[in-house]
């Protein structure tokens, strides 16, 4: 293949395959800290610290939208993406993502000032969740918004995780779920207008590539999070600070 050859951008569609290709290949759905989650396979301290280092990705999720929003010269654009902002935070205390997620972590039993402190959160998590947020604040719009696009595959892992959980945990019920239910709609409409935008915007070879490089980064941020969890409370290596189920 020559030079040439090597650098023609792929068209729409083959872009679109090579981005659903990431997922198929890298997507957290495949972590075993999944598969034990959705499987009956965790404890209800594991179910736990998965929620309390949660919910430092649920908090930071408008943190990084806003950052994005803030690099955003079009009207029509900024409408769109500030539905995301309004989703995690509602329009009021008590509604919101946010608000659903401390739902959860209410019903397992967590203290909610613990929770909002973020003080029991892994060093891993935070290190994965702060890299995301500088990634969108830094990079270009392309990137920022290509790198939302693991959305596109977390409605079927959360319909997945919802019917496991249910099936599996006496100590959850669809009212602790309830984050979940709300949830892929909005993965829905919101990884359906990144990916068009993506697919409009990214026209150059090197455009594309930082695409994928974007998608590819996104997953090691999730992919990171669930290694943390497992190296801590499945293999028992809690770092010092992190919380530690009662004995
Ligand atoms: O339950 C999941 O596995 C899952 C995955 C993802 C994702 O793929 O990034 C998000 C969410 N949930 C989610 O609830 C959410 O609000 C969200 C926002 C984003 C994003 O990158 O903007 N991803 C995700």
């Amino acid at each position: 293949m020559t030079e040439a050859m090597a650098a023609a951008p792929l068209s729409r569609a083959e872009l679109e395959v090579a981005l659903r290709a990431i997922g198929a290949e890298r997507y957290h759905n495949r972590h075993p800290f999944h598969r034990r989650l959705h499987g009956g396979d965790c404890s209800k301290s594991e179910v736990k610290a998965w929620a309390l280092n949660r919910y430092f990705y649920q908090a930071m999720i408008p943190v990084k939208d806003a950052a994005i929003l803030g690099s955003m010269p079009d009207p029509a654009l900024r409408r769109e993406w500030r539905r995301r902002i309004a989703d995690h935070d509602g329009s009021a205390a008590g509604e919101g993502g946010i608000a659903r997620w401390l739902a959860l972590t209410d019903a397992l039993g967590l203290d909610r000032d613990l929770v909002v402190s973020t003080r029991g959160i892994l060093p891993g998590t935070r290190f994965a969740v702060e890299a995301y947020v500088a990634f969108c604040r830094t990079r270009p719009l392309l990137e920022a918004i290509a790198a939302s696009l693991t959305e596109l595959f977390s409605p079927a892992l959360i319909g997945e995780r919802v019917a496991g959980m249910l099936a599996h945990y006496d100590f959850v019920d669809a009212g602790a779920l309830a984050y979940f239910a709300a949830r892929p709609p909005q993965a829905a409409e919101d990884s359906a207008f990144a990916l068009a935008y993506v697919l409009d915007h990214a026209r150059t070879s090197e455009a594309q590539q930082a695409a994928l490089a974007a998608l590819r980064f996104k997953t090691d941020v999730l992919w990171a999070q669930l290694d943390a969890l497992w190296l801590a409370y499945v293999d028992g290596r809690v770092p010092p600070g992190a919380w530690r189920p009662e004995p």
